[in-house]
């Protein structure tokens, strides 16, 4: 296993702490999620049901036999949500979707009372934005929306995918992103734009880096933005 990935391994394991057996627990996606659910399986700790955020997350749930349940049929909000980022800044905002997961991953974080993220060194930034910004499109708006992407000084590409809720991913090249929850809202605003990557109105509560030294626990100062907003 290469230094990256075993790092990404550290942090998932210590995730686990932060799991509430008996309860429900919300699943992100990605190769760090992926980690994670190996550990959450061969830990021995059970949870009332997983709440995934993909289809790729739900199989690797399943083959495990941990049980994957509806957000629909919960009453309430998700105690733990446990996902990774591409990029997370010193506020605890965040790109996300390098796996076109975005959508679902930002209602699941909306829908819980802690984000716990995962994620190795590289992933830490001063400013968000060198990672390309991610942006879940209804085919139709595709070229609407790359065009209104220019106009904000962006070079906007778009992804040979296509993903769970069958739309296209814009990945959105140069951006600036100096106020990311300001970005995250006018982006959110384009017709056609199902949700971009910034996780600005919706940060992390808790970050565990992985480390070749160990792993990091950092959470927001008092005072600084995080978590569910109400
Ligand atoms: O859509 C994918 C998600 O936002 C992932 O959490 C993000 O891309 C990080 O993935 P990885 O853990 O593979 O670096």
């Amino acid at each position: 296993m290469d230094l990256q990935n075993e790092l990404k391994q550290k942090a998932a394991a210590a995730a686990l702490e932060y799991v509430k057996e008996g309860e429900y627990l919300g699943v992100g996606t990605g190769s760090t999620v992926s980690f994670f659910i190996t550990e959450l399986a061969t830990s021995g700790k059970r949870v009332k049901g997983c709440v995934s955020s993909s289809e790729a997350t739900t199989r690797q749930l399943l083959a495990y036999g941990i049980p994957v349940c509806d957000l629909n049929d919960i009453v309430g909000t998700i105690p733990v949500y446990v996902d990774g980022c591409d990029e997370i800044d010193g506020n605890f905002c965040m790109i996300k979707g390098g796996g076109g997961a975005l959508t679902r991953e930002k209602i699941l974080a909306e829908a819980s009372d802690m984000y716990v993220c995962i994620a190795d060194a590289s992933k830490e930034v001063k400013q968000l934005g060198k990672f390309p910004l991610p942006l879940e499109v209804i085919p139709m708006a595709v070229s609407s929306v790359c065009r209104a992407m220019e106009e904000l000084g962006g070079h906007p590409t778009v992804r040979d995918m296509v993903t769970d809720n069958g739309n296209n991913i814009v990945d959105v090249h140069g951006l600036q992103i100096k106020e990311p929850t300001r970005l995250e809202a006018a982006i959110n605003q384009i017709p056609g734009v199902v949700t971009c990557g910034i996780f600005g109105k919706r940060g992390a509560d808790v970050l565990l880096i992985g480390t070749p030294e160990g792993v990091r626990t950092l959470k927001p100062k008092k005072g600084f933005f995080s978590g569910r907003q109400k």
